[in-house]
């Protein structure tokens, strides 16, 4: 894979691009920039070796329209407290406007161009658009892992415009950490996943399972395991479009030898608040209208009895409901389990993450990924962002 390290930079107009897909509460204020903080290495590497940098990201889904609340602009303003330098923000991503301005950039500058999905072309990966793009720049890097299982425009034709393109160091370090944990791993290798749906993680469940020695299933993704082998859940979070999947996923993980742990026990909810009623019961007694909102006690022993000799865990998605205090036990003492292993540890999407944070583990983890998605193996069949340098 050819990387900033193989490519000239001196004098370039490099465009880079980054993911800046940052969460943003309703006064426009980050919430969490560790994607902004991650491409770092690379931004600094760029302008220490005299390179003119052009960033370029994606904000949320604006469907190629211009909407004013995904601008840009509160990343512009955040990447100057990053960096201390001149972030100029550009009012487009492409075009004659953006170009001069690419143009007029002094030294030591960034320009960050507008919300590249302000343009339909982006998502639709339209080589007219990619090709736009391309006229700001000599040189492209792609730093921009969390989206690189997305065949868009500014991830995979933009590179075929370029003379001379190469990986930015968040990739390759996302890149290094995924052959360490799915490619070469030591074994035992484990997998811990939750959160809401099977059917966001689909892609991830099946590619894990040609990996894998074990599979925990916590979180609401566990309701529509048990639900498939008769369990009744109550009123509990369940995707009965996907009994029939969740049946097969099983079947395949025993015609794998892997093996399979789900809970035990629950706690449970007769609403989903802060406030609501709250007890423990076994996967027999969930009474009917309560919901399963964490793993119960019994549930947490046992899985924390599966990551005990692990060599490798890679983690997606809580046990529970963990944004309210109530639920957020079951996740927060695999958390510690996790950080507590000495296995390598990699834990990947926003909840996980942000959960790893709220027990106060992210020393005690070995990464925490970018992506949402590193475990889907998407990209991987589909557009390897390797084979693109
Ligand atoms: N038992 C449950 N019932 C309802 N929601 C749940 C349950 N377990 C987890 N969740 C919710 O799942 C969400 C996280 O899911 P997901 O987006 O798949 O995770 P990640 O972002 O780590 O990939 C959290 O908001 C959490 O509240
Ligand atoms: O945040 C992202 O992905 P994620 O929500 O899967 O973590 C990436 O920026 C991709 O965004 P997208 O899912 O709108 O293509």
């Amino acid at each position: 894979m050819k990387t900033i390290k193989d490519l000239e930079l001196a004098g370039k107009r490099v465009l880079v691009r980054v993911d800046f897909n940052v969460p943003m509460n309703d006064r426009f204020e980050i919430t969490d920039d560790i994607r902004m903080r991650m491409a770092l290495p690379t931004i600094n590497y760029i302008l220490e070796r005299d390179g003119r940098l052009i960033l370029c990201s994606h904000l949320g889904r604006p469907k190629g329209k211009r909407v004013e609340a995904l601008s840009l602009a509160p990343v512009a303003e955040h990447l100057r407290e990053l960096t201390g330098r001149n972030v100029v923000l550009a009012p487009d991503c492409i075009g004659e406007e953006t170009e001069e301005i690419a143009g007029s950039l002094k030294e030591g500058e960034i320009l960050l161009l507008e919300n590249l999905r302000f343009h339909k072309g982006e998502t639709a990966g339209d080589n007219r658009f990619a090709e736009q793009l391309s006229h700001l720049a000599d040189v492209y890097v792609n730093d921009a892992f969390a989206v690189s299982h997305r065949a868009h425009a500014s991830v995979v034709g933009v590179a075929g415009f370029v003379n001379e393109r190469g990986a930015g160091f968040l990739l390759q370090t996302e890149m290094d950490y995924f052959h360490k944990a799915m490619d070469k791993p030591i074994h035992p290798l484990v997998a811990l996943v939750g959160g809401a749906k099977v059917s966001s993680k689909l892609g991830a469940l099946e590619n894990l399972l040609d990996r894998v020695d074990r599979m925990i299933i916590g979180g609401a993704m566990a309701n529509t395991f048990l639900k498939s082998m008769g369990v009744d859940m109550g009123a509990s979070l369940v995707e009965e479009d996907l009994l029939d999947t969740a049946r097969q996923l099983i079947e395949t993980a025993e015609q794998k030898g892997v093996k399979l742990y789900f809970p035990v026990d629950f706690v449970v909810a007769d609403r989903f608040a802060a406030d609501a009623v709250v007890k423990n019961v076994t996967y027999r007694d969930i009474p009917a209208d309560w919901l399963a909102l964490d793993i119960g006690p019994a549930s947490t022993l046992l899985f924390k009895e599966a990551l005990d000799d692990a060599r490798t865990i890679v983690w997606n998605g809580p046990m529970g409901a963990f944004e309210i205090d109530a639920f957020s036990r079951g996740t927060m003492a695999l958390c510690q389990a996790v950080a507590e292993s000495h296995a390598l540890s990699i834990t990947g999407g926003g909840d996980s993450n942000a959960a790893v944070k709220k027990a106060g583990e992210t020393e005690n983890i070995s990464y925490m990924s970018t992506g949402e998605e590193p475990f889907s193996g998407l990209w991987k069949e589909r557009h390897s962002p390797e084979s693109r340098f």
